[in-house]
């Protein structure tokens, strides 16, 4: 029997999967990670976390079963997106990474789009500039931490970070690159245009491979640390959502995806024909060569309950909150807005934020807990229909990610055994919104 792991490195945690060639999950482990946040708005978290979870993660899959070791044949990578990890020439972290959901730099959005401009930013890199971007975080630290900039060789992205401390070779891929806004969608190479009319130097941008390139073996140090062969080889990887778009079969029109991690997802398959979107909706490239996808992106949706829970009912888990929710559709007049950290899609503002609105003396938890998953719920719902008038087919979506197993399980019907893999069909989604 061989096998192959999956690492995800998602935002609230790493996650590590052993997967037999017939596509059989026969382990799995979860290591927690640190968000860091400093001031409103900000989100960061620290590099070596990554690693070193991985590290535990992957020994964790290997105490429990030794002998495979040596039939594990490769492994590969998916990553939360667009964060910024700054290196120097020893490949030593400058500074604590900066992550897809931190919004500090609408100024810098703004510098983007007057040098370059808003429409043909958009025809070189299909995007507008958003906070949550590379590009305008390279621009933050130019201009507020210009020691550290004069010092970086590279910058890379998360899980391309992870991947480096593996293998000891650094690249980046085209999924990932997308997500910076520097990626030329075209020609497929980085943007001289807008490196140079931005002043970010050529020399720092990573060499590009495919998602499914082989960049070669693990190191003897992490092979000794986790318990792998020597001979493990490693593949690039993709972005996350580009991933989980392949591993849930989006991979043709009107196929779609919503993942609900920290952030909130959905997105639709675009092949390799019109490529044009609008407003705060990203186009990115897809896992599968050639193919492009179609974005929006709730800034806040398992982050809102988890930070609901966290802060109003840390002594239960989420199964025994959600089973306890009996307030009846639409909280009793109850709404929540998920932007705890300022919002993406379609309200591209990161000013913005949560709130309970129209609270009364007859809501109790369970109304919270409601309005709280209604909230997000909606919100993903003003993405898809931004999606639906951009022209996207959106005929199914299949669910993935931690949310699903609570926000979506006790409401929708099971396909699929998998507990955080749900499929269902949009007519049951319109039920539930007549509903509310
Ligand atoms: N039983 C559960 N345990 C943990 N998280 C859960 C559970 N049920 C739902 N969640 C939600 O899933 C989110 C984490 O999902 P996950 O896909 O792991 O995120 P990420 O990829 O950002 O690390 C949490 O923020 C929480 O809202
Ligand atoms: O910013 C985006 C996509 O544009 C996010 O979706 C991140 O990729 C983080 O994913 P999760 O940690 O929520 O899975």
């Amino acid at each position: 029997m061989s096998y192959v792991l999956g690492i995800d490195l998602g935002t609230s945690a790493v996650k590590v999967m052993l997967v037999g060639k017939d596509g059989t999950v026969h382990d799995e482990a979860s290591k927690p990670l640190t968000l860091i946040q400093p001031q409103s708005g900000y989100s960061e978290q620290n590099p070596e976390e990554w690693y070193s979870q991985t590290v535990e993660a992957v020994k964790e899959i290997i105490t429990r079963a030794p002998a495979r070791s040596q039939d594990i044949e490769g492994l590969s990578f998916s990553g939360q997106m667009h964060g910024l990890v700054l290196l120097d020439e020893n490949n030593d972290v400058l500074r604590p990474a900066i992550l897809w959901n931190d919004t500090r730099t609408s100024k810098q959005c703004e510098h983007i789009h007057r040098i370059i401009g808003k429409e043909h930013l958009r025809e070189l890199t299909g995007n507008e500039a958003l906070e949550g971007f590379t590009l305008p975080k390279l621009l933050w630290v130019k201009e507020h931490e210009p020691d550290i900039f004069v010092e970086t060789s590279y910058f890379l992205l998360p899980k391309d970070y992870v991947r480096l401390r593996i293998t000891g070779k650094l690249h980046s891929e085209y999924s990932d690159a997308a997500g910076t806004i520097m990626l030329n969608k075209e020609k497929n190479e980085w943007s001289e245009e807008i490196l140079h009319r931005l002043g970010i130097p050529a020399a720092i941008c990573p060499p590009l491979v495919h998602s499914h390139a082989f960049v070669g073996e693990i190191q003897p140090s992490f092979a000794q640390a986790t318990g792998l062969n020597e001979q493990t080889g490693a593949f690039a990887g993709g972005a996350d959502n580009a991933c989980g778009a392949i591993g849930s079969g989006v991979l043709s029109a009107g196929k779609s995806l919503c993942s609900i991690g920290t952030s909130g997802v959905l997105l639709s398959y675009q092949g390799e024909g019109k490529r044009e979107v609008s407003g705060p909706l990203h186009l990115f490239h897809h896992g599968k060569a050639g193919a492009y996808y179609t974005m929006g992106v709730t800034l806040s949706a398992g982050q809102s309950l988890h930070w609901f829970k966290e802060q109003f009912a840390p002594d239960v888990d989420f199964e025994t909150l959600l089973s306890n929710m009996s307030a009846k559709p639409g909280a009793s007049g109850l709404l929540f807005t998920p932007y705890l950290s300022g919002e993406r899609t379609p309200h591209s503002d990161a000013m913005i934020r949560g709130s309970f609105i129209g609270l009364d003396a007859r809501h109790t938890r369970g109304h919270l807990t409601r309005a709280v998953i209604e909230g997000i719920t909606f919100s993903l719902n003003e993405t898809l229909q931004l999606l639906r008038d951009a022209g996207q087919e959106v005929d199914e979506i299949i669910s993935i990610g931690g949310g699903p197993k609570v926000m979506l399980g006790y409401r929708f019907r099971r396909i699929s055994s998998e507990p955080t893999f749900l499929h269902w069909k949009m007519n049951r989604v319109q039920v539930w919104e007549q509903r509310c």
